[in-house]
């Protein structure tokens, strides 16, 4: 019988903590803030950033969204980060990924403080997840597939973990969580030079799909048994929708679920999870910040 991990529900449930973290911070007088940064038009991250500003109102916390035209030029937006950085309100700061093409977005990243990178994307915070130092921000998306895997019970140590992917928002950071000391799996990370990336998945007990295709992953590529977390958000044209296109994952969910112990859906899987561990590292800074 396959588990489908309900991302949805795990996320409300660290909302919650996060309400009552909100409270603590409030009454020793700290509002937490965040500043979130829109370059241009993309219509996914606008969606992606109504929804992280929502969430902040939900839970209290002060929210700051500067939407900017796609002409923005990198030291325009160099210029507002390093506005946000000096201003005391402001504990958590990112740039929407991604930017349009003319900007560079790791010299972006690196204008960031590291002590208000929620995203966890600036070398001092990657550095801190590979030292295992908790003073740093973990990325959103793979800190949600360790919070998913906590939640649906599967055990990491000892586990054959396969990512797939190696970007520095999700595959590497992953990698890293997994074989940590306390998650404790052996970690493969493949990518799209990996050599028969089937049978590499095959020895997995966990597989993690990061690469942004869709539908990529088989059910032949799998173990039986094995637990699957998509992180694949693609947008596929489909008319026959109101929207005029339907999400699938990484994963092609029809024909895996059925070999898996358990499963993440797209939509309500892994995608909620990324806006509640914002949140989570938002409040993170404010402690740390004071
Ligand atoms: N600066 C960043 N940019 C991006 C990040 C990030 O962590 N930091 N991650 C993604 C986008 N993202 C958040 O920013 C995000 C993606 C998906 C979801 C989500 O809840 N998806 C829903 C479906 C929503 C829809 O209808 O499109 C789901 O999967 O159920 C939230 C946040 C890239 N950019």
């Amino acid at each position: 019988m396959t588990s489908v991990i309900d991302g949805k529900a795990v996320a409300a449930s660290v909302l919650e903590e996060c309400r009552a973290e909100v409270a603590e911070l409030k009454a020793k007088g700290t509002v937490p803030g965040l500043a979130v940064v829109l370059v241009g038009d993309d219509p996914a991250s606008h969606v992606y950033v109504g929804s992280k500003v929502r969430t902040c109102a939900d839970l209290g916390l002060h929210s700051e969204k500067i939407v900017l035209p796609a002409e923005t030029t990198q030291e325009e937006l160099i210029a507002v980060v390093q506005r946000l950085n000096a201003d005391p309100a402001i504990h958590g700061i990112l740039v929407q990924s991604p930017p349009p093409k003319h900007i560079d977005e790791e010299a972006v990243v690196r204008a960031i403080d590291p002590r208000k990178d929620v995203d966890g994307f600036h070398p001092e915070n990657v550095a801190k997840l590979a030292l295992e130092d908790p003073t740093g921000f973990v990325p959103c998306t793979p800190a949600g597939c360790m919070r998913l895997l906590a939640a649906a019970g599967v055990k990491t140590a000892g586990a054959e973990a396969v990512v797939i992917g190696r970007s520095m928002i999700v595959g590497k950071p992953m990698a890293l969580l997994l074989m940590a000391k306390g998650s404790d799996a052996t970690v493969t990370v493949a990518h799209s030079r990996s050599k028969d990336l089937p049978a590499i998945c095959r020895r997995a007990d966990i597989i993690v799909a990061a690469v942004g295709r869709p539908e990529m992953v088989k059910a032949d590529w799998m173990k039986e048994g094995a637990v699957v977390i998509d992180v694949g958000i693609n947008r596929i044209d489909d008319p026959s929708t109101k929207k005029g296109y339907r999400l699938v994952g990484d994963v092609a969910y029809d024909e895996v679920a059925p070999k898996c112990s358990a499963i993440t859906p797209v939509p309500g899987g892994v995608g909620p999870m990324t806006i509640a561990l914002l949140i989570k590292n938002t409040l993170q800074a404010a402690r740390q910040l004071g």
